[in-house]
């Protein structure tokens, strides 16, 4: 018989800023997106995430996480029915969902690490009639690694090229790379804050929840005694493996430095500026050979941030992967969807020496719909 070769993939990301949904085929083991869209959020849940998400004693009570975990699974089933609408494509023609779920805590230090993504699978598997793979980080951290990021095993498949040293940068909530050496290395690892702490402040002065075309930061100007004193963060320095979350880059982050003087617009321009320097300094320090970056996530929407990343990485070229074929909106979606293939045939996820994991691990539990006993 015929190997299924139709996938969905589901993440909300550290942004928060609604529910990336992909159909993908599979031709081979290439992915090839079929259709997407972004589900919003209902507003009041959107907020509930935000807040528990960035809350420093992370208290909540045991009701409310229960139903906030059935929320977001039923949203993520909307987002799914959705995009199966929208493609015309009926439930019993997708082999699996892959959902990444919300990040709600990411700790992958300590006595006890752990990652938490929260969206009931089973509600997702109940009500779309599709088998669900989901937790895709959790193997890795039990195994000592960081959970995050996965995507650079797609990543070095899709836009990697022999000879070529390239980088991927996804710019969402925080930033993220992925080092392909010319002779097929793969590296990655959280750069910093991106476009979490931006709508974080932006949202704070304005209505709305981000920074339309990077307008308002460029009506300020960079505040260099600001700038140099968060990248003393030692974050930034601190060799990977290594990833980060919103519990960590938030307000309170911002806070804790000197802003007496500064003007809301020239925080914003300096917070743009942050992003840029942190995601340059991270390429020129551990990819000193880069010819290619490749920018993806809602960042490339910003203009001015796209511009200033340019500018941080004279004589590299900097496009997004909208120039090799890859939609830069639904790289993570269209990677989730890959995940729960590998995990159903049987194959490792994660690459260790991204994640400092012990080992490859299958990645992703399965969440049988109700009709199917496996
Ligand atoms: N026109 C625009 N101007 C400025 N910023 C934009 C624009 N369009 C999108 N963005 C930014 O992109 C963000 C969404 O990015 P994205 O969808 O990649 O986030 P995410 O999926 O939550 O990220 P991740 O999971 O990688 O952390 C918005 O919150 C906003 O900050
Ligand atoms: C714990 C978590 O949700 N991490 C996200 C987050 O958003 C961007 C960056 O931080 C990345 O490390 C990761 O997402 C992508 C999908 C990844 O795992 O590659």
């Amino acid at each position: 018989m015929a190997e299924a070769t139709l996938f969905v993939g589901l993440i909300s990301g550290t942004s928060v800023d609604g529910i990336d949904a992909a159909l993908v085929r599979f031709d081979g083991e290439i992915p090839r997106l079929l259709s997407g869209l972004t589900h919003p959020w209902p507003e009041p849940l959107r907020q509930r995430i935000l807040e528990l998400s960035q809350r420093a004693d992370g208290l909540v009570g045991l009701d409310d996480y229960g139903q906030l975990d059935v929320a977001i699974g039923q949203s993520f089933a909307a987002a799914t029915q959705a995009l199966l609408k929208q493609a015309g494509i009926s439930a019993s023609a997708v082999r699996a969902i892959g959902s990444h779920g919300q990040t709600m805590r990411h700790r992958p230090q300590g006595p006890q690490p752990f990652t938490l993504q929260i969206g009931d699978p089973a509600v997702i598997a109940e009500t779309c009639d599709i088998d669900v793979v989901a937790d895709f980080r959790r193997a890795d951290v039990a195994a000592g690694g960081q959970g995050a990021p996965l995507l650079p095993i797609l990543h070095a498949r899709l836009l990697g090229r022999s000879g070529c040293t390239t980088v991927v940068a996804n710019l969402g909530g925080i930033a993220n790379i992925t080092i392909i050496h010319a002779d097929g290395r793969v590296q990655g690892f959280d750069t910093g804050p991106a476009n979490g702490l931006l709508d974080a402040w932006f949202h704070r002065h304005h209505p709305g929840h981000y920074d339309h075309d990077g307008l308002f930061a460029a009506s300020g100007r960079v505040r260099q005694d600001l700038l140099q004193d968060m990248l003393q963060d030692p974050y930034f320095a601190a060799p990977p493996p290594k990833s980060t979350g919103r519990e960590y880059f938030q307000l309170a982050w911002l806070e804790r430095h000197t802003l007496t003087g500064c003007s809301a617009e020239d925080i914003q321009a300096s917070l743009l500026e942050l992003t840029a320097r942190s995601l340059g300094d991270a390429i020129r320090a551990h990819a000193p050979a880069a010819e290619q970056v490749w920018l993806c996530g809602g960042g490339i929407h910003n203009p001015l941030l796209v511009q200033r990343i340019a500018a941080c990485l004279p004589g590299i070229s900097v496009d997004t992967t909208a120039a090799a074929g890859i939609d830069p909106d639904y790289i993570e979606a269209i990677a989730f969807a890959w995940l729960a293939r590998q995990r159903l045939l049987g194959r490792p996820g994660n690459l260790p020496q991204v994640t400092g994991a012990r080992g490859l691990r299958q990645l992703g539990a399965i969440y049988p719909r109700p009709d199917h006993f496996i």
